[in-house]
């Protein structure tokens, strides 16, 4: 290479480089939780994330704020504090005392878990609750199994764990001489290999959670007698906390991946402490989660939808009154958005404190359309209303509330998210006044247009015609006439979307020079069930012409550069990358996606949630489906490989080595079958990654890498 030339690539990378570092030097907040004081203050602790490109790592940090209790302006912040080996933490109901799950490894590299109990004083005890060999590992904050909840008189706390496995030793082993004689007799012979099933993708050795009840002043844990063919999670204490109310999900005859898949059998339960007597409270027939209870404890919320089909979808908040039993649809699915208000429930989970005061209504973000919207709907009434947000066009999601002093993070393309504070108010027709925590970053070199689009008659549903879509365009902002080259952008799932939020690799685009257009085609979430339903059988084909048909609107409004066309997309935004640069051969300059999936025929049997590839193809299933050539014919009809003779685009693949979702054989086989017909393509493997390829030298690494990639084939 000329000596210019090696100067101009290494500037070229060094600005990358510089372009990403300082968006990564950016904190988010993480969760925040308000209490107060007294009549004149109200307290915030807030937790913070920041990847640390040095170590490559996500450094985690909490920053306290002391607020005045009338005009909610800062009037103490302390300075950032960071955390580490912390899992959980969780205030007791008085604020008395903290409860903190920690981990950390001993000499010897073996995980260690403890229970930490705090007040104003320091430690005032610390259990470490695996070593009493009643369960095995405690769950971590994730959505699913996770919970740490104080009893009401602060006396117990509920957690769940793995449930306990027999130990094991070979045919052939000896016993240890340090096991006693009790040990020896638990031991069981030659099952060491025997396989134990997990919940799949992020959730891997995750196979049965049960719930347990440590019991502070003494330190003994009790495990509850649950079924052994349900995993249990999302523990709540009923009411004088006489029972445990937890989701459970159903081990048999398989497990499914859980993973961005709300659509599993699973029912809320009760589980009474005395009499150990389990009911099911939801109905069996639905799939129902994330149970949380009124601040007066009469009451219930939690989610239902239909079992199986798509792998998210619209959900019911339903209610569950403890005195009559019985249980209402507060607000139903919709299929149809008939009013500017809601479009339905989008959500996993419902936030750990959702309830106003007086246990009359309930406080949930979900997607409307493009944007994440705050909604307030009153159980009794069940009359739904969108609060105001913080800004204009932008999202805003509830962080926590208490007594009705609201937490929400608010973001847009160009903002990152910050936290502000308001008060929910009694007259429904009155704007809630926000007020900033932090005061956010806003790149005013970055500005965001959402757009709605059409379907062409030939395009539109045979049976939801009426379905429109969305796009939101994110531009820099340039300095001459030259306008800007253009990526292409369709989120996965396909049932996810992309609200208006800040996302740091959009944002790393544009201060690259490009344009993005992020597509929430037919079958994203935030427009209805009828848009969710309308893809099932239809993929590769309708999300396929949606996107071309946004991209040359935009184009043809003159906004981007339409000789300068690039893909990009991970999981099924991989399978549309892959489908729209083998359909439109001569529209890409290039293509670059992660852990895409190419080709349905030879999913079924290596991905954890073999479901999505029938129901996505426009098949029932059930657990005992197999596949036949009617079924591998219609798949191959709808697989990206299909149309890969047509392919001239470039394409960099990328993949997370330890991907349950989309096993990295898809990219290689599209990899290999590129390869053999001269189409440039390179394949990057990151080791320790999943489906989202997102530790911080990863994530790093793969934003440099796309930009030298649309670089060079520009
Ligand atoms: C069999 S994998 C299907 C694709 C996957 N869907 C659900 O998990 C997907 O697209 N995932 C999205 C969420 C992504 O990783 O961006």
């Amino acid at each position: 290479m000329p000596l210019l030339a090696v100067y101009t690539e290494l500037k070229k990378v060094e600005e990358i480089v510089g372009v990403y570092r300082d968006l990564a030097s950016i904190s988010l907040p993480t969760s925040a939780q308000v209490r107060s004081v007294d009549d004149q203050f109200l307290a915030v602790t807030t937790q913070w994330s920041q990847r640390d490109l040095e170590k490559s790592e996500k450094t985690n940090f909490t920053v306290n704020y002391i607020l005045n209790a009338q005009d909610y302006s800062v009037l103490i912040k302390t300075p950032s504090q960071e955390v580490k080996n912390e899992i959980w933490k969780k205030e007791s109901p008085s604020g008395k005392y903290h409860a903190v799950v920690t981990s950390w490894k001993n000499k010897k590299g073996e995980e260690k878990q403890f229970i930490e109990i705090w007040n104003s004083q320091g430690k005032i005890k610390n259990y470490d609750v695996c070593s009493q060999e009643k369960h095995g590992k405690v769950n971590n904050k994730d959505d699913t199994f996770g919970c740490l909840q104080w009893s009401n008189n602060e006396e117990k706390l509920l957690y769940t764990s793995e449930r306990k496995l027999p130990k094991t030793k070979s045919f052939f082993g000896t016993t240890n001489g340090n096991d006693d004689k009790k040990e020896e007799k638990d031991i069981v012979l030659g099952k060491e290999h025997y396989t134990v099933e997990d919940w799949g993708e992020q959730l891997v050795k995750k196979s049965c959670s049960v719930i347990c009840i440590l019991d502070i002043k003494s330190g003994t844990i009790e495990v509850l007698d649950t079924p052994a063919d349900l995993s249990c999670g999302q523990a709540c204490w009923g009411p004088e906390d006489n029972t445990v109310v937890f989701t459970g999900w159903n081990n048999d005859p398989f497990r499914l991946g859980l993973k961005y898949c709300t659509q599993r059998q699973s029912a809320v339960y009760t589980y009474d402490l005395k009499t150990q007597k389990i009911t099911s409270i939801s109905d069996k027939t639905q799939s129902s989660r994330s149970p949380n209870i009124s601040p007066d404890q009469s009451k219930l919320v939690y989610f239902d939808q239909p079992i199986g089909g798509a792998h998210k979808q619209c959900s019911r908040l339903k209610m569950y009154d403890f005195k009559t039993q019985t249980n209402q649809v507060i607000l139903d699915i919709v299929h149809r958005p008939k009013d500017e208000v809601c479009n339905g429930i989008y959500e996993d989970v419902l936030m750990s404190r959702c309830w106003s005061h007086d246990s009359k209504q309930i406080i949930l973000s979900t997607s409307y359309r493009s944007r994440t919207v705050l909604y307030c709907i009153n159980v009794e009434t069940k009359t739904v209303r969108q609060l105001n947000g913080g800004i204009k066009d932008g999202s805003s999601s509830i962080v926590d509330i208490y007594k009705d002093i609201i937490i929400i993070s608010c973001t847009s393309p160009n903002t990152p998210q910050h936290l502000m504070v308001g008060k929910l108010l009694s007259n429904p027709g009155e704007e809630i006044k926000w007020h900033y925590l932090n005061q956010p970053e806003i790149d005013n070199n970055i500005s965001f247009h959402l757009s709605s689009h059409q379907p062409t008659t030939d395009r539109k549903h045979s049976k939801y015609g009426y379905l429109d879509y969305e796009t939101i365009l994110v531009l820099p902002k340039t300095t001459d006439d030259k306008k800007p080259p253009l990526i292409l952008f369709p989120h996965g799932g396909p049932h996810t979307t992309f609200d208006t939020l800040y996302m740091m690799y959009v944002a790393g685009f544009c201060k690259c020079g490009f344009a993005v257009l992020m597509v929430n085609y037919r079958g994203s979430l935030g427009f209805g069930q009828d848009s969710v339903e309308s893809i099932l059988g239809n993929i590769g084909d309708q999300d396929v012409k949606d996107c071309k048909a946004a991209a040359d609107e935009i184009i043809s409004k003159g906004l981007v550069d339409g000789q300068k066309v690039f893909m990009f997309g991970g999981s099924h935004g991989g399978f549309l990358t892959t489908h729209l640069i083998g359909q439109y051969p001569d529209f890409f300059q290039a293509g670059c996606c992660r852990n895409p999936v190419t080709n349905l025929t030879v999913m079924t049997g290596v991905t954890d949630i073999p479901d999505w590839v029938y129901v996505e193809s426009g098949f029932d299933y059930n657990h005992s489906c197999l596949l036949n050539p009617s079924y591998s014919e219609e798949m191959w009809k709808r697989s990206p490989i299909r149309y890969v003779d047509q392919v001239k685009a470039p394409l960099l693949l990328m993949i997370g080595k330890d991907d349950l979702r989309v096993p990295p054989s898809q990219a290689k086989e599209y990899y290999r079958a590129l390869k053999t017909r001269n189409i440039k393509t390179r394949l990057i493997e990151y080791e320790d990654n999943c489906h989202p390829i997102v530790k911080v030298d990863s994530e790093a690494d793969a934003f440099v890498n796309i930009m030298l990639w649309y670089k060079e084939h520009s």
